[in-house]
Order: structure tokens, then sequence, then C-alpha cells
């Protein structure tokens, strides 16, 4: 047994009785299978890069919105500082510098401009007309941080003490004198980090959202009311938590699966964190397998179509040459019409051709045969005719002679008797000259018919010529054959009617007796003819032995 199994495959194969349907369906599918599965792994190819490129789209879009958001603040910073240097300030005159504040506001996207004594109260705001009571400083660890480094800071998101919305704030410290004597902060809505960012992203599926340094979310473009205030999805903010930026799938606080991308600003420890809906790529997934379906099943139908077209006209194809084939064998003649396939078509060519010549080497060879036949049938007849007599249709005498002696040698190496009869009619010529030939063949026919009745089948008799007889006797004793001789002459003798004519002749019997008369055919016929002349002599219509002449 053969182990190797591509030996074994290909043995199965050989031994495997495909039609050829089958085998041409076999074909396209091997032929459509591994395109279909290359252009699959080319889609899953493609998905891979598809998503490789969202994140680094998603990377880049989060980096530059970052820097916008960092631009903003850092503008709102520097316009702080050089509204810090106010003279009014450094003289406390907070109702023009209430004016001034309020002025310099419209240069920013900020919400307000707030001015806060160190311990937190507020001494100005631009949202209360100067002079009214103000509360305290809505994010006092700002203010805390500012007079502590003496440097800009931004808020976390808080709620503002005035507009008890939330808020974030840039703040910065007015230095009186060499030491921080207030904090001057602007404070800006979401909403104003919303449209910066909002702004920046090409496609509005994209959830963009912007954190502040604890990860709290402090502006967003989807459902700001809902989520602002809120940590990111715990996917998101386990990654912000993490590093600086970063790639993650997550799922957005909406349940949306995103791939998302999020930098870290140095400058304030904000996050703008970008995500991109995962159905769009996959929407064009599924756009791509879809086509790829379809067009794998169009190819199997057009192929699967054009195989069976192609198989049926080949088992047509081959079933006519079945038919010319069996025909063939059947030794029909054939006819092949052109076939449509070239390769058919010269087998049925190649048919016709070994028909045509079947057929005439059958006609070469019936022609030799019935040749054969004619002249095997004209020599019986020659043999025939060169062996019997032609009125009585009897053995002539070279037959006779032939067989007589066959007969002779067998007796003698066998011991056995044998007796040969010479017979001749009595009185014929007066016959023939009385009522004529035509009577005397009669007669003779007649004469012949009784002598062949008058002896055993085996005897021959034959016509030696004229109205000469001879019978051989085979394994009888002189005395059987002198016995047979005497009834056969009294037979002979009986009336014959021929034509209508009543008719008596008798014969004469010589017998001679082998080997007692002779061990010869030659020797024995003339020891018989003389008898027969003996027996004539004697009188007519009796029979003499060779040696003695009996009645
Ligand atoms: N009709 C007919 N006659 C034949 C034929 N052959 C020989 N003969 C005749 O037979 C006759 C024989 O006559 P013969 O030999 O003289 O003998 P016979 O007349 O019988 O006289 P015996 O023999 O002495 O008794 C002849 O007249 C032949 O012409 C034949 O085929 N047909």
């Amino acid at each position: 047994m053969d182990g190797n199994p591509a030996a074994r495959m290909i043995g199965w194969w050989h031994g495997v009785r495909a039609s050829v349907r089958g085998s041409l369906l076999l074909l396209v599918v091997a032929c459509v299978l591994p395109v279909a599965l290359g252009a699959a792994l080319a889609i899953v190819e493609a998905y891979r890069e598809g998503r490789a490129s969202l994140f680094e789209r998603a990377l880049s879009s989060s980096r530059s919105m970052m820097g916008v958001v960092d631009g903003e603040l850092r503008y709102a910073a520097s316009g702080l500082q050089l509204l810090a240097t106010s003279p009014s300030l450094a003289r406390a005159d907070f109702q023009a510098f209430h004016a001034q504040a309020s002025l310099a506001l419209a240069f920013h996207g900020g919400n307000n401009i707030v001015l806060s004594a160190p311990g937190g109260q507020q001494l100005l705001n631009t949202l209360v007309r100067f002079g009214e009571p103000l509360p305290m400083h809505g994010d006092p660890a700002l203010l805390r941080r500012v007079i502590a480094t003496g440097e800009p800071q931004v808020s976390d998101l808080f709620i503002g003490g005035v507009t008890r919305r939330p808020l974030v704030a840039v703040e910065v410290p007015v230095k009186v004198d060499g030491r921080v004597a207030y904090g001057l902060a602007m404070g800006f809505f979401p909403e104003r980090f919303e449209a910066l960012v909002s702004g920046l992203r090409p496609d509005d599926d994209w959830v963009v959202s912007v954190f502040d340094r604890h990860g709290t979310i402090v502006a967003r473009t989807h459902a700001p009311e809902r989520f602002v205030g809120q940590r990111g999805s715990p996917a998101l903010d386990e990654a912000m938590q993490r590093s600086d930026s970063g790639l993650v799938e997550a799922e957005t606080l909406e349940g949306v699966t995103v791939l998302a991308a999020f930098s870290r600003s140095p400058v304030t420890g904000w996050t703008v964190a970008v995500g991109i809906p995962k159905e769009a790529l996959l929407a064009k997934l599924q756009r791509w397998v879809a086509g790829l379906v379809a067009a794998s099943l169009l190819l199997m139908a057009v192929a699967t179509v054009l195989a069976s077209r192609i198989a049926a006209r080949l088992a047509r194809s081959m079933r006519s040459l079945v038919e010319l084939a069996d025909a063939l064998g059947r030794g029909e003649p054939i006819d092949a019409p052109r076939q449509s396939l070239r390769e058919v078509d010269a087998v049925a060519q190649a048919l016709l051709r070994s028909s045509n010549l079947l057929e005439a080497r059958t006609l070469e060879r019936d022609t030799a045969h019935d040749a054969t036949a004619a002249a095997r049938m004209d020599a019986t007849r020659m043999r025939h005719a060169a062996e019997h007599d032609v009125l009585t249709g009897l053995p002539n005498r070279a037959r006779f002679v032939e067989e007589l002696e066959a007969r002779v040698e067998e007796c003698v190496a066998r011991h056995e008797g044998l007796a040969v009869f010479f017979v001749d009619i009595d009185d014929f010529k007066p016959v023939n000259d009385r009522y004529g030939h035509l009577v005397g063949d009669e007669l003779l026919r007649d004469f012949a018919a009784r002598l062949k009745a008058g002896v055993r089948g085996t005897d021959l008799v034959a016509r030696l010529g004229g109205d000469e007889f001879a019978v051989l006797l085979q394994g009888v004793s002189p005395g059987e054959a002198q016995a047979i001789a005497a009834t056969l002459a009294e037979r002979l003798s009986a009336p014959y009617s021929v034509q209508g004519t009543g008719l008596r002749v008798t014969a004469c019997i010589g017998i001679a007796n082998c080997p007692a008369d002779g061990t010869s055919a030659m020797q024995l016929l003339a020891v018989a003819d003389a008898a027969m002349y003996r027996a004539k002599a004697a009188g007519k219509g009796g029979y003499a032995m060779a040696a003695n002449l009996v009645r």
C-alpha cells in the first residue's frame, strides 16, 4: 500500500469516472473560488488599511484641534495679560477697568472677564453692572494656582458664580508693585470650544470632545447638554489616563462604536478626542463584500452557463461518436456529418474512413469468398459429373473402381469377405430397337432403381456403361453373395412398366468374391465380368459364381 498522500490522491483521481459537465463545473469552481478568496483577502487588507488610515486621520485631527483650542486659550491669556497692565488697575479704578475689560472682551470669544481679589471675592465682572454685588470666584483652586505660580493658568470645568452654568476660564495674575494683587480671568462657555472644533471636522458624524485636565468633558460636538461635565466613555477615559495621545476603539457615551484618537496639550493639560464612527468604515466594507459576492456569483453563473453549454455540446458530439462507433461495430455503413468541435470531427472522420475501409475489405472478402464458393461448387459439380452416370445418377465405372480398390484393401487387411456383382441386362438391344431409345433409357433408370433397392443401403451400385451395372457388397461371404444374387436376379426379372408399356427383361449376374477370386479391383471386376458371361452362356436370367456356374 502506497503511503504517499499525493500518490493516493492521484490514484483516487484516476479512479474517478467523471462526466464532462461535472469536470467543467469543477473547473469553474476551481477558477472562481481562488479569485473570490483573493478578492476577500484584498477586502480584509483594505479594511485594515482603511481602519489604520482613519485612526491616522483622527489622530492628526485631534492634534490640530488641540492646537486650535490651545491657541484660543493662549490668545485669551495674552489678551488678559495685556489688560492686566492697565493703569486703571494700578490705580484701583475698577470702574474704568470694567469699561476697558468689556471693550477687550469684544475681541475675544470669551463670555466674561472677572477680576478677583486674592481671597476669592470677585471685584468686577463684565456680566454684572459695576457696583452691584458679586459672588465669590467660581473656581478658587484656579485663583490659588495663579497666585502660587504667578503664571497664567487654565481652569477645569466649573460652575460660574454669576451664570450658574458650567464654564472654563483662563486666569492671569495682575501684579501691583511686584506682587500678585488680583486674578484676572476670562470665562468661556463650552459652546465656544464646540464651535471651534466643530468647524474643523470633515464630517458631521465625527464626535469630538474636549476634556479638562481631570478628564471631564468641557465641550462636545454631539449632545453637549447631556454630556458636558461627565467623564468620557470608560475605554477612552482609561486610555487618556495611560498616555498623552493614542488610538482606541471605544463606544461613545451614546453607545456608538468609534475609532477614537486623542491628544493632550502639554500647555493646558486639556485633551481633545476625535471619534470616527466605525459604521461608516463597516458600511464601506459591506459594500465591498456585497460587490464581491455579487461579482463572484455573476462570474460563477456565467461560467456555469458556459460550462453547461460546452458540456452539452461535448456530450452531444460524444453521443454521436458512440452511435457511429456502434454502427461501425455492427458493420453498418455510417455517415459522419460535420461536427462543430474540431477534435470530435477528426474522430468522426477517422471512423468514417475506417467504415469505408472496412466496407471495401468486406466487399473484397465477400467477392473472394463467392469466387471460392463458386469454384468449390464447380469442382464439386465437375467431380460429381466425373464420377456419376448422367442417366441413372449412379456412380460410374471410374468411381466404382476407385471405391472398390479402397474396400478391397480394407477387407484384405481385416480379413473380411467382399463380393462384386457384374450385372448385364439380357437382350436390351431389341428393347431399343423395338420401343426406341427413350423407352430404353427409362428402362435403364427403372432397372437401376430396382437394382439399388435390391441390395443393402451400404452396398455400392454403379453403372459401368450401356446396360452393364456392378454392385460392391462389403462384409459378405461367398455363400451370402450367392444368395443375394439369386434373389436379385429374381427381382430384376419381374415385369417393368415403361411409359404405359409392359416390358420383361432379365439380367445375368457374375459374382466374384474377395479374397477367393482376387485381391485387386480390376481382378475382381474382370472375374465377375467373366462369370456374368458364363451366366449368359448358361441361358440368361441367372447368376454365376466366378468358379462355378449355378443354374
Ligand atoms: N436406350 C439406350 N440404349 C443403349 C444405351 N447404351 C447402350 N445401349 C444399347 O444397348 C444395347 C446393348 O446391346 P448388346 O450389348 O448387344 O446386348 P444385348 O442386346 O442386351 O444382348 P445380350 O447382352 O447379349 O443379351 C446396344 O444396342 C446399345 O445401343 C443407352 O444409354 N440407352
